[in-house]
């Protein structure tokens, strides 16, 4: 895809750009208006009082010492951490990625946040890049770093779509800053996943396989549908996703797994089918079976058919773009800056469940 090209072969002339051409929405206030304690310029309700850094970060628990770093060769230029005016500072782990791109470029209109950063891999050819090169906006002043914990310092809540790895890295940043910590990244382990469990008792974690507002309908809805119907009912799980994706099955396909699980009462690890191939011999009842298709610039379908003999549901969601996923995030960000620490879900974000409404 022309965007990641973009972002994994950085062209010479996406250079930093000079500071003083930065992005409305990332742009330094004057010095007045940061010292002020008045609502964000456009803050348009969008930022709870509740979700101010200060209420957010106790200065004691995070001084305003963290050090501005200004475009030193490979380790990106992060703006100071202090208040400015209201605004929640976010950071993007991974900013060079499919995600970390649309999650600049939608950040870069949202009122009330201010980007202070986006990190990268040590040795990715996307370090010293102006973010706004990235999000395709006008320079933001900010180049692509490779300090995940300053990034951490620096910033109320980093979003983090990057790699299972990273992201159980990552949370042990926002456990020893006390930054809330916004994880989309699938495909975690048993490990990796306790690793951000005992981080969320130190700050705010929300972690989802998928940040859209139809997909945590979907799990609901499911859920639900397996409550109501009896084993007879074969559930299966299909989902295609792009030829680059890393993952089988998606995160999303687990959860909805698992959310069909949750409605039978059963946990997931005792009935999940991992694909099949070979003379595997007839269906289980009870098993819930998962199918990953990978190919072309497939955005993420995911499709859950109960079958009966004589009937079929299916319920399918259809991702076309990702901007679904980067609003979802974003409305992760609003939710999560000034949260205490926890694990939460864009259940919590979204404030609904079967029965209550969509926020
Ligand atoms: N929850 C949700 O709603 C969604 C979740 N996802 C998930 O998000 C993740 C990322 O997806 P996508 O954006 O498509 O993948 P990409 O590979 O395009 O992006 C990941 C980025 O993270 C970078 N990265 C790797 N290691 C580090 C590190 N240590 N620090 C900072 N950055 C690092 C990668 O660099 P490099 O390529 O050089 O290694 C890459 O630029 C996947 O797990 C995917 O399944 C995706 C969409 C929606
Ligand atoms: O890698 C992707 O692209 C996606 N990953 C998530 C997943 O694994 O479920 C969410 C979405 O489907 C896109």
């Amino acid at each position: 895809m022309a965007g990641k090209a973009q972002a994994k072969r950085p062209k010479p002339k996406a250079a930093p750009a000079p500071a003083a051409k930065s992005n409305a929405k990332t742009k330094p206030l004057p010095k007045k208006e940061k010292a002020s304690a008045k609502p964000a310029r456009d803050s348009r309700a969008a930022v709870p009082q509740s979700a101010k850094p200060a209420a957010a970060k106790p200065a004691a628990a995070k001084p305003v010492t963290a050090k501005p770093v200004t475009a030193k060769p490979g380790g990106g230029g992060l703006r100071p951490k202090r208040p400015v005016n209201g605004a929640i500072r976010v950071g993007i782990a991974g900013c060079a990625g499919r995600m970390g791109q649309m999650l600049l470029k939608t950040l870069a209109a949202v009122p009330g946040v201010l980007v202070v950063g986006g990190s990268e891999r040590k040795g990715s050819p996307a370090l010293g890049m102006d973010l706004g090169a990235l999000a395709g906006t006008e320079p933001f002043g900010i180049t692509v770093g490779d300090d995940a914990s300053a990034l951490f310092e620096a910033a109320d809540v980093v979003i983090d779509f990057t790699n299972p790895a990273a992201t159980a890295q990552h949370a042990g940043f926002a456990a020893r800053t006390g930054t809330a910590h916004v994880i989309g990244t699938t495909g975690l382990d048993a490990d990796q996943l306790a690793a951000i469990g005992r981080a969320a008792q130190k700050a705010p974690i929300v972690m989802a396989s998928n940040m859209s507002l139809g997909v945590n309908l979907l799990e609901q809805v499911v859920e639900q549908i397996a409550r109501i119907l009896d084993p007879d009912w074969d559930i299966e799980i299909v989902e295609m996703h792009h030829r680059h994706k890393v993952d089988a099955p998606s995160g999303t396909a687990l959860t909805l797994g698992e959310a069909a699980a949750r409605g039978r009462g059963v946990p997931l690890r005792r009935v999940a089918r991992r694909a099949r191939d070979g003379h595997v011999g007839a269906r289980v009842k009870g098993e819930i079976g998962f199918q990953a298709l990978r190919g072309g610039d497939v955005v993420g379908d995911h499709t859950v058919m109960f079958a009966a003999d004589g009937e079929r549901v299916e319920i399918t969601h259809k991702a076309s773009s990702r901007e679904i996923f980067a609003r979802g995030a974003v409305k992760a960000v609003l939710w999560a800056a000034g949260k205490g620490p926890g694990l939460y879900s864009m259940k919590d974000v979204l404030g609904f469940s079967v029965g209550g409404s969509a926020t």
